[in-house]
This record gives structure tokens, sequence and C-alpha cells, in this order.
């Protein structure tokens, strides 16, 4: 069970949500993308939550804006962990998606991230981390990209 599956609401959450995808790209890690809707299709979203361990999915990601009860809903039809990412709306900015994300009642967890970009790129490297636990070469790959972000920062520090 290697595989992250990457969740949208909606196609049109596809520009932030291929920030997760390109970093799994990088780190090599096995995916699946998915534009499932907990209200536009419930039933779908309620089986897919149900096999996904036994799809191979070792982890969620799930991106949805506005009222955002899709990383909810997958949370609680699996025990995968389920990482939700805020996606930027137009009319709130993305504080509806995230309280709509974050706010979940004890006993089915969802790690949420920041809004939009940020939290997309995160939710691909905290899946990336989950994985690194039992997976050497994704744990190479996280160590060498940590060492160069900082390369990148001492760099930008001296050319200030
Ligand atoms: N939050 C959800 C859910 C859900 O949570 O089930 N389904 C769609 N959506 C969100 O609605 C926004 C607008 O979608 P459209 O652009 O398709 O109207 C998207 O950000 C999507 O994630």
């Amino acid at each position: 069970m290697r595989k992250v599956a990457v969740v949208m609401g909606s196609i049109s959450d596809w520009s932030t949500m291929k920030l997760a995808t390109d970093i799994l790209d990088e780190f090599e890690v096995d995916y699946d993308r998915h534009i499932i809707s907990a209200h536009r299709m419930p039933k779908v979203l309620q089986k897919f939550g149900e096999q996904a361990q036994e799809n191979g999915y070792a982890v969620l990601i799930a991106g949805a804006g506005g009222a955002a009860h899709l990383p909810g809903m997958l949370a609680a039809n699996t025990i995968s962990p389920v990482i939700g990412v805020p996606i930027e709306s137009h009319a709130l900015h993305g504080m509806d998606s995230l309280l709509s994300i974050v706010q979940m009642p004890s006993g089915v967890p969802v790690a949420t991230t920041a809004i939009g970009s940020a939290g997309a790129k995160n939710a691909a490297l905290l899946a990336a981390e989950i994985l690194a636990l039992t997976d050497k070469k994704v744990a190479e790959k996280l160590i060498e990209f940590r060492q160069k972000q900082t390369q990148e920062a001492i760099e930008s520090e001296k050319q200030f």
C-alpha cells in the first residue's frame, strides 16, 4: 500500500492541486488523481473512501473550496490519513474552505494545511514524509530537498 490519492472537489481546483502532484512527481511517489465531490457525488465519495485501503492508498490528499466537506467526508469513510487543502475561494479568499476543513469533530481527524498553493505543496510533502517512514528512497529525497532549500535560502541572503 504505497500510493497517494489526490482528490479534488471540482476541476476548477486543479490549478492549485497540480502543485501537489508536481511535488509527488519530483519525489517519484505513485499517485492517482480524482475529481470527487462529496456534495455532487455522495455515493461515489463513500465508495471511494471505503475502498481506499484495498486500492492501495496509504495517504489521501483532498483539496476543496467553499463549504469544503470533501476532506472530512473522505476521512469519515477511511482509516488512511487524510490531508485537507483549503482551496482559495473567490468570495471569502479561502477562509470558508479553511474553517470547513480544519474544525473536524474529535474522532475523525483531517490534517489541514494552509490555504492555496503553499497548502497544496505542503500536503504533498507531508504525504511524502508519511511514506518515508517505511520507504528509504523517499526519505533520502526529502533530505536532499531540505538541504537544497536551505542552500537556496543561504544564497539568497548572500545576494541580498
Ligand atoms: N467543496 C466542494 C465539494 C465538497 O466538499 O464536496 N464539492 C465541490 N466543492 C468545491 O466547490 C468549489 C467550486 O466548484 P465549481 O467551480 O465546480 O463550481 C470548488 O472549489 C470545489 O472544491
